[in-house]
Parts: C-alpha cells; sequence; structure tokens
C-alpha cells in the first residue's frame, strides 16, 4: 500500500511516512493508491466482533506492513478501551428507520476522539522507533483541539500548538483545550476564522524551510491516518444493520468534509451505502454544491453548531481528485483556481457521478433548534445541534424508505449547553471527569491572524527547532 498525492507532484510514501507528513509537499492530501476491497463473506464476518478487532481488520490493509501487526493491535485495543462505553460507537434507534450512532464516549466527547486516541499512540510508536520528534500544528473549530491536545499531552516525542477561533467555541470546547496545562501543550486563540486558522496551518506545511526545520506533523483531517480510523465505524454500523446483505444510508454533519469522506472510503472499500445525506450549517458552500456543481465561498457566519463553521473544506479535495478520475494536475488547477478566487465548478457529468451518491442539506438556526425540540420532546433523546443538523438533513433527503438511515451524534450535548438547553428546557451536565472544568486554570495566547507572528509562536513551542536530541 502506498499514498499518492491529490496533486501529484509529491513523493509517494508509505503508511508510516504518511503519518508524519501530514500535508503533501505539493500542497495536495494523501490518499491510497488503491481502495483494499472486503468481500461478502469477510463483510459477514465482521458481525458482533468487539469494536477493537473489527478496527485491527478494517485498518490493517492500509498499514502495508509498515506498522507490526501485533505492535498496532496493542494499540488499537488500548486506544478504544479508554472510552466510557463497552461498544466504543453505541447505535440507538430513533425510530422504525433511523438510528443515531454515538461517537461522543472518548474522553473529549466528540467523534474526534475515535481517530485521535489511536493517531497519538501510532505517533509514539512510529517516533519512538524511529528516534524522532515532531512538532504537532493544527487548526480546531472546537473539537479536534482538545481531542488532539488529548491524545498527545505529555507525549515525550510531540509538542502540539492547536490554533482556535478566537471567542467562536463553546466555553466547553475552549475549556477542554486550554486547561490542558501540560508543558508540551500550547493553544493560540487566533483573531480570525476557523478558516483562517486552517490556512495558517496549511501556510506552514507549504513553506519547506519551516517545515522541515520543526518536523511538522498534523492532527486534523489532512492526515491520512485520521480517515483510516474514522472508516471503522462506518463499517461497524453498516454491518450491525445487516450490511453486506442490506444497504444503508448515513447522514453526516459536515464541515471539513473528513467525517463524510470516511464513510465515501468505507463503500470504496465495499460496504453496500446507498447514500451519503451531508448536513451543513448556514455556512452551506456543500449544501449548495451538491445542489449546482458551483462551489464558492461566502464568508463564515457564526451559529450554534460552531464546529461546522468552516466554508473552505480541506477533504473535498479528496473526493475532487477521484471525480477529475485521480488526474493530480487538474486537481491541482482547481484547487488553485478556488484559492484565487473562491470559486470553481464541476462539470455536468461530474456533478452527475457526485449525486449518485452524495447529497446536500441545509440546516438553518431555527431548524437546527426546532430539531433538538421535537426530537427530545418526542423520543427523549437529547440531540447536540451539530447531531441535530445531520438529523435534519436525513429527514430532508430522498431516501428509499425501506433503507436504514444512520444519523452521525459527532459531539456529546454537554459541550453545547446553552443552545441544547434553551432547545430542549434541560441542561445537559459534563460526565464525572470534567465536572470542574469551569474552575480549571486556563492558558492561551490570543495572537492576530498574521502568519509570521504565528510561525514564531510554532517555532518557540518546538523541542525539535530548539534541537533537543
Ligand atoms: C461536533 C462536530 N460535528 C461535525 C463536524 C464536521 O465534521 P467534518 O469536519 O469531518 O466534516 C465537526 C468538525 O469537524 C464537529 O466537531
Ligand atoms: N470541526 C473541526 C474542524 C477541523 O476538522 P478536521 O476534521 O480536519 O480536524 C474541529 O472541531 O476542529
Amino acid at each position: 500500500m502506498q499514498y499518492i498525492s491529490t496533486r501529484g507532484a509529491a513523493p509517494t510514501l508509505a503508511f508510516d511516512d504518511v503519518l508524519l507528513a501530514g500535508l503533501a509537499r505539493d500542497g495536495g492530501l494523501y490518499v491510497p493508491d488503491t481502495w483494499p476491497r472486503f468481500t461478502a463473506e469477510e463483510l459477514r464476518s465482521f458481525r458482533g466482533l468487539p469494536y477493537a478487532e473489527l478496527a485491527a481488520r478494517v485498518m490493517l490493509p492500509f498499514l502495508g506492513g509498515r506498522v507490526d501487526e501485533q505492535a498496532f493491535r496493542a494499540l488499537v485495543r488500548d486506544a478504544y478501551g479508554s472510552f466510557a462505553h463497552k461498544a466504543v460507537v453505541p447505535l440507538v434507534q430513533l425510530d422504525e428507520r433511523t438510528w443515531v450512532m454515538e461517537l461522543f464516549h472518548g474522553p473529549t466527547l466528540a467523534f474526534k476522539d475515535v481517530a485521535l486516541q489511536l493517531l497519538g499512540r501510532l505517533f509514539d510508536h512510529v517516533l519512538g522507533q524511529r528516534g524522532e520528534r515532531v512538532t504537532v500544528v493544527g487548526a480546531t473549530s472546537g473539537d479536534t483541539g482538545s481531542a488532539a491536545i488529548e491524545a498527545c499531552r505529555d507525549r515525550e516525542r510531540v509538542d502540539i500548538v492547536i490554533l482556535h477561533p478566537h471567542n467562536r467555541t463553546s466555553a466547553v470546547q475552549r475549556r477542554q483545550m486550554t486547561t490542558v496545562l501540560s508543558p508540551n501543550v500550547s493553544n493560540v486563540a487566533l483573531q480570525g476564522t476557523f478558516d483562517d486558522a486552517q490556512d495558517a496551518v496549511k501556510a506552514m506545511f507549504n513553506d519547506q524551510p519551516f517545515r522541515d526545520g520543526l518536523n511538522l506533523s498534523a492532527v486534523n483531517s489532512i492526515n491520512w491516518a485520521r480517515i483510516m480510523a474514522q472508516i471503522v465505524y462506518y463499517v461497524a454500523a453498516g454491518v450491525a444493520l445487516g450490511a453486506p446483505d442490506r444497504e444503508v444510508a448515513f447522514a453526516v454533519p459536515t464541515g471539513n468534509f473528513g467525517n463524510v469522506y470516511a464513510a465515501y472510503a468505507a463503500r470504496a472499500m465495499g460496504l453496500p451505502v446507498a447514500k451519503l445525506v451531508v448536513g451543513t450549517n448556514s455556512n452551506d458552500i456543500l449544501a449548495r454544491f451538491f445542489q449546482s456543481g458551483t462551489m464558492w465561498a461566502n464568508g463564515v457566519t457564526p451559529t450554534i453548531s460552531p464546529s461546522m463553521d468552516i466554508q473552505v473544506s480541506s477533504n473535498f479535495e479528496r473526493l475532487l481528485f477521484d471525480l477529475m478520475d485521480r488526474d493530480g494536475a487538474a486537481t491541482a488547477q482547481v484547487m488553485a483556481e478556488f484559492r484565487a478566487t473562491g470559486r470553481f465548478a464541476v462539470s455536468q457529468g461530474q456533478l452527475a457521478r457526485a449525486l449518485a451518491l452524495f447529497e446536500g442539506h441545509r440546516c438553518g438556526e431555527a431548524e437546527t433548534m426546532e430539531t433538538m425540540a421535537s426530537t427530545y420532546r418526542e423520543t427523549g433523546y437529547m440531540l447536540d445541534p451539530h447531531t441535530a443538523v445531520g438529523l435534519h438533513a436525513a429527514r430532508s433527503a430522498k431516501l428509499d424508505p425501506g433503507i436504514p438511515v444512520v444519523a452521525l451524534a459527532c459531539a456529546h450535548p454537554a459541550k453545547f449547553p446553552d443552545a441544547v438547553e434553551q432547545a430542549t428546557g434541560v441542561r445537559p451536565g459534563l460526565p464525572r471527569h470534567l465536572s470542574d472544568l469551569f474552575e480549571r486554570e486556563e492558558r492561551l495566547s490570543v495572537l492576530p491572524n498574521d502568519i509570521d507572528v504565528l510561525k514564531d509562536f510554532v517555532r518557540a513551542r518546538s523541542r525539535v527547532a530548539a534541537g533537543v536530541a
């Protein structure tokens, strides 16, 4: 198994190099050169497996022998042993055809833990073997940051700097990041949007001397290993609901397009996925794309689902690469056009191919509140605002009534207590390990959206830059 860049001009890498590389050197994102495929018999044999065993079986083909199998299995067992629910990603049935898959039983209460608990351990394993250190730099709209910090805190070979948009996350999300006072962790509150933060991270990766001087690594979903670990829960839900003998649809609240791209990957590996329903909040660039075939950014609006306040969805490039028949030069050209003009369009044929699988729906603020309220009233189930966006999209979608739909519950309601309380009348409480979150000391640096200032900050926090052996 080798990995190629979506822009076709970076070196082909093996798994362990991709894990540490983050963004490809040509600015593209790494994808597997071919998709491993499971037969129907293999998929049937996955039914009823413990999550860690399923995870190992789904991910092993991606390693290409570059991580020892027994060591990998131990990392996977350890990663998912830290989850509060024995099923790791349990399914809850809401009505006769709709399930919610709870992805928030990890330590920071969002789906990011599913991949990042493994990623932190993989970093340690691979860096220990190589005798190397890395400087991780990441952008977050609220959830990746805390999950990455939790996964990397106090790791000997990793320094981590996370950029979040100042005053645009929930207070719980911010405190989950800024109250971690480990010496290898730094938080930047960037005076800008998530898109500005993501842009700054990519600019650091695209500055080759800076990148090499700090041994930069990524925890965002530009890192292939994030996607790899997220594929597993789609397979888990699919086989639990009857795959490969029954198709399943997924409704995914979407921002950076990483989560729904993992579902696309699961389908490429043989899971019978009938439809992928993309739910956006009022930052609806993706919903507009799936309706028109044109992607155009029109500014980020703050919403009650702040983790999805994103306009430039970085993983869309991985789908675009396939829509362009894996032509890296053509993909690079479209991405350059988007960067220069804030707009690009695909052909009618490419749009038709995308629409054979995807469907996009926007969920405004009132609809998000109404979905949280009515679901609680009718079923007693409490949704966080992001999950509500996905569920609303599921209900708006044109789906075959015989096919089960899984709506992804990407965050615990207690991460967004104000919006949830306003919708349901009940204030969700944090679990015990976070019950004193608001009494903990915070540490963060508020910085302007200036790439030189940000680079200086990251350099100063990097033990690689300081020459520590
Ligand atoms: C709670 C929550 N829901 C949905 C999303 C959107 O996921 P993605 O960016 O993978 O599309 C995010 C952020 O990524 C999130 O934190
Ligand atoms: N919603 C995310 C944004 C970053 O997405 P990622 O999947 O690329 O890490 C967040 O919570 O930070």
